[in-house]
């Protein structure tokens, strides 16, 4: 197949600026060859296309180009309610997440909430999710069928719950263990689709429950697992009385054996500093969902004692608790958090926020050798940003100085309307309507 070549302006965070210098690199007019949807070379434009006089060019000038975006918690069933502004975490499950999840009962149902959910995503950058599926079996394969035509990569697995939820969202351990088995089987690994096994959270899972997640995973070991942790104290409070020989909320995963380095925890606000050494001694990640957190007002992220203990953070929407697919808007709200934090303050710069939508999110799955940046060998998954004609970004970045503040300024402007394009493995799956194909380069623009 012949190899195009991407002329753009790109940026990416092959290295962890939370432990490097210098981790944001950058490329002013630069070029990106893919062949069979891998980066196989990058560099300068001139040099590459000197080099491969025949590849075909895409000429994304006029923007900037960035690795796809991560999502690392966001829940399927939750796209129609996003909005449910005024409640706390266990208030809001009962009276908005809950009912409209028991809808996914019916299949048909399920399948436009799962389109609906799916360009949620791809219109606004995501190219990867770890994604809290339905409760039902039949949701997650009209799920599974919609992800592999919308071109996207998922990592999504059935929610699984037998108690203090609603009886239609309840199941057994038993067909628990035989749904997610087969849904397996018949799932993960196939095209761009892997599963997560995913136990709701230990509030809503027996011991049982948690047991039957975990021979899943020992039955196949190549699988992710996520639930959520420590998100609210009502919560917390809660699985304490429900787990009283638990040294604590973590424990209750731990006993069952369900840690390791593909284990992804949202939330995590209340963790203590035992969890935290657990967390880091098994390679888990903290799913950091700063928009959800701020408006379920489940409390203050504790980043730096996070990274201080060695524990790997990335960022989730957690939509619907969350209030929206932007990775942008995500990764804003984090910064905005810890410039509110009293004294464990980090300081994020926009490469910190780049690294945590993209980089960190690979990390989190595993997959930090196929996806997450632009060094050669890894899948061209990216985003196009490209302001409107007349916008206040466009303007915006005709006039930044340096490659940090065109990061800042696309943080703090940027919306879905600024995504032009968007590429998984090579292939287009979202492309803007109505917008000119990016030849013409307005003035002043990177
Ligand atoms: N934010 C959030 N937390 C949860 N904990 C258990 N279920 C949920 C959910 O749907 N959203
Ligand atoms: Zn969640």
């Amino acid at each position: 197949m012949t190899p195009m070549l991407y002329r753009a302006t790109f940026m990416h965070t092959p290295l962890d600026p939370f432990r490097e210098a210098d981790a944001l690199h950058v490329q002013e007019d630069g070029g990106l060859l893919i062949g069979g949807g891998v980066i196989r070379s990058s560099g300068d434009f001139a040099a590459l296309h000197a080099a491969h006089p025949d590849a075909p060019v895409t000429d994304l000038r006029g923007g900037v180009l960035l690795p796809g975006f991560i999502d690392t918690h966001v829940h399927y069933p939750q796209v129609r309610i996003i909005g449910g502004l005024g409640m706390p975490l266990l208030d809001w499950l009962d009276r908005c997440a809950l009912p409209e999840e028991a809808r996914l009962a019916d299949a048909t149902y399920a399948r436009a909430v799962a389109r609906e959910f799916l360009g949620g995503l791809a219109r606004n950058g995501t190219t990867t999710a770890l994604v809290f599926g339905s409760h039902f079996a039949g949701a997650m394969d009209e799920f599974f069928d919609e992800a592999a035509t919308s071109g996207l990569r998922t990592v999504a697995g059935q929610v699984v719950s037998d108690r203090m939820l609603r009886g239609e969202l309840h199941t057994t351990p038993e067909r628990a263990y035989a749904e997610g088995k087969a849904l397996i089987e018949r799932w993960h690994g196939q095209g761009r689709a892997r599963y997560a096994v995913t136990p709701r959270f230990s509030l809503s899972a027996s011991e049982g429950m948690l047991d039957a997640c975990a021979a899943l995973m020992r039955e196949f070991p190549d699988v992710h697992f996520t639930s959520h942790l420590n998100e609210n104290r009502a919560e917390i409070q809660t699985v304490r009385g429900l787990f009283p020989d638990a040294r604590d909320y973590l424990d209750t995963y731990d006993r069952a054996g369900l840690l390791g380095r593909r284990s992804v925890f949202a939330h995590s606000v209340h963790t203590t500093d035992r969890e935290l050494h657990v967390m880091a001694a098994h390679h888990c990640s903290a799913a950091h969902c700063p928009c959800s957190n701020s408006s379920l007002g489940s409390g203050l992220f504790p980043l730096g004692r996070h990274l201080a203990a060695g524990v790997h953070v990335a960022l989730g929407t957690d939509v619907g608790g969350g209030t929206g697919f932007s990775m942008l808007k995500e990764g804003l709200q984090a910064y905005f958090m810890q410039q509110l934090q009293a004294g464990d303050r980090v300081a994020l710069t926009p490469a910190h926020l780049l690294y945590l939508c993209t980089r960190a999110g690979a990390q989190a799955l595993d997959l930090q050798d196929h996806i997450g940046d632009f060094g050669v060998g890894k899948a061209f998954d990216a985003v196009w940003l490209r302001p409107g004609a007349g916008s206040t970004l466009e303007a915006v970045l005709q006039h930044a100085d340096s490659a940090p503040g065109t990061l800042a300024a696309l943080y703090a402007n940027g919306t879905q309307a600024d995504v032009a394009r968007v590429w998984v493995g090579g292939d287009p799956v979202y492309d803007r309507p109505h917008t000119p194909s990016g030849t013409a380069v307005p003035a002043g623009m990177p």
